[in-house]
């Protein structure tokens, strides 16, 4: 399918619980297919060119569906954004049995010490079994990564990584070779012109890997098995049709050795799915395929006409794109 019916494509808005990635709310593309449904979500700082990828694994889901799962759950991480103290013991107690925890950090206009006291929170919730990791996304330099490493390593009670604490490459190596947090690569893969890059400079001990910016569940595994690095599979922050598709990659990937940051639909106010999975004893079950929206709501969360149209005419653009590229 390369131009779907403009019946079987919904746009929907859903509100998140707290401010995350500078939103308030989440909106995306639905999209039928002969083997189910698929979600096209690329925020909008992804130009049409990145935003192809995103199509790629819609149509996967909607049309072809994915790889049969080796494990019938993963364990999940609560995602903990840049939220006071209290929000964060709360977010981490009612997680549903989430052992790991992902905290951001360097959120734009907050101090060290607010970062200290959302770990010492997250700890204290956690307990000294959990894991805990940080994601920086890409604010820090190298010299104030390797000041707040060990700050935040002992206000956490020790982290298991820090993930993308700088922007490039060079500079994730730089970090690697001189803390002893490990580090884990997100945007240097599912922004990069080549994933791989970073797994060959050495640059990173985990990859984070997101179906959507990726390309798809057959595309990551791909990528998993190149690289060489044990993976952790992320969400986009998608409605559950789309973190559907990253429960499938979790599932398939032959090893998996750290919790998921699947649990975003825990930021959400609600759903498009009807009785989404909830996390039990830190674990969400793989999906046994493509997960169809439910009709009341999707007309409770559908875009009001602006937003409709500018998904469907940024859709138009990126299947021209796709045909362009196909030829
Ligand atoms: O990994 C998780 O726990 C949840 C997903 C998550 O953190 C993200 C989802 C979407 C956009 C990103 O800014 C963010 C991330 O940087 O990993
Ligand atoms: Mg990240």
């Amino acid at each position: 399918m390369s131009a779907p019916s403009p019946t079987d494509l919904h746009v929907y808005r859903v509100g998140l619980r707290t401010r995350f990635r500078g939103l308030t709310s989440r909106d995306g593309m639905l999209v039928r297919g002969t083997a189910g449904w698929g979600e096209f979500a690329p925020f909008w700082d992804y130009d049409d060119a990145a935003a192809l990828a995103w199509w790629r694994s819609a149509l996967e889901a909607a049309d072809e569906g994915w790889p049969e799962p080796v494990r019938p759950s993963v364990p999940v991480n609560v995602t903990v954004p840049a939220v006071d103290a209290g929000t964060a013991h709360t977010l981490v107690t009612g997680s549903g049995g989430c052992r790991t925890a992902k905290v951001k950090v360097a959120e734009a206009g907050q101090d060290l010490a607010e970062e200290i006291a959302r770990l010492e929170a997250v700890r204290d919730a956690l307990g000294p079994g959990g894991a805990i990791r940080i994601d920086v996304n890409g604010r820090w330099d190298v010299a104030t990564a390797l000041a707040r490493l060990p700050v935040l390593d002992r206000a956490a009670g020790g982290l298991e990584y820090v993930e993308q604490p700088c922007a490039t490459v060079p500079e994730l190596a730089a970090v690697r070779r001189a803390s002893d947090v490990p580090v884990a690569a997100d945007e240097s893969v599912r922004r990069a012109q080549d994933p791989l890059a970073v797994a060959r400079a050495g640059a990173a001990d985990v990859l984070v890997l997101k179906v959507a910016p990726l390309g798809g569940v057959r595309a990551c595994l791909e990528l998993a098995e190149q690289a060489g690095l044990p993976v952790v599979v992320s969400s986009a922050l998608e409605s559950s049709v789309g973190l559907a598709a990253g429960l499938a990659l979790a599932g398939a990937l032959p090893e998996l050795p750290y919790a998921c940051g699947l649990a975003t639909a825990q930021l959400m106010l609600d759903d498009v799915v009807a009785d989404p999975p909830d996390v039990t004893d830190g674990e969400l079950p793989v999906p046994s395929g493509p997960v169809a929206p439910a009709e009341d709501l999707l007309a409770r969360h559908v875009a009001d006409p602006e937003l409709d149209r500018r998904w469907r005419t940024r859709l138009d653009r990126v299947v021209a794109l796709a045909a362009q590229e196909d030829r």
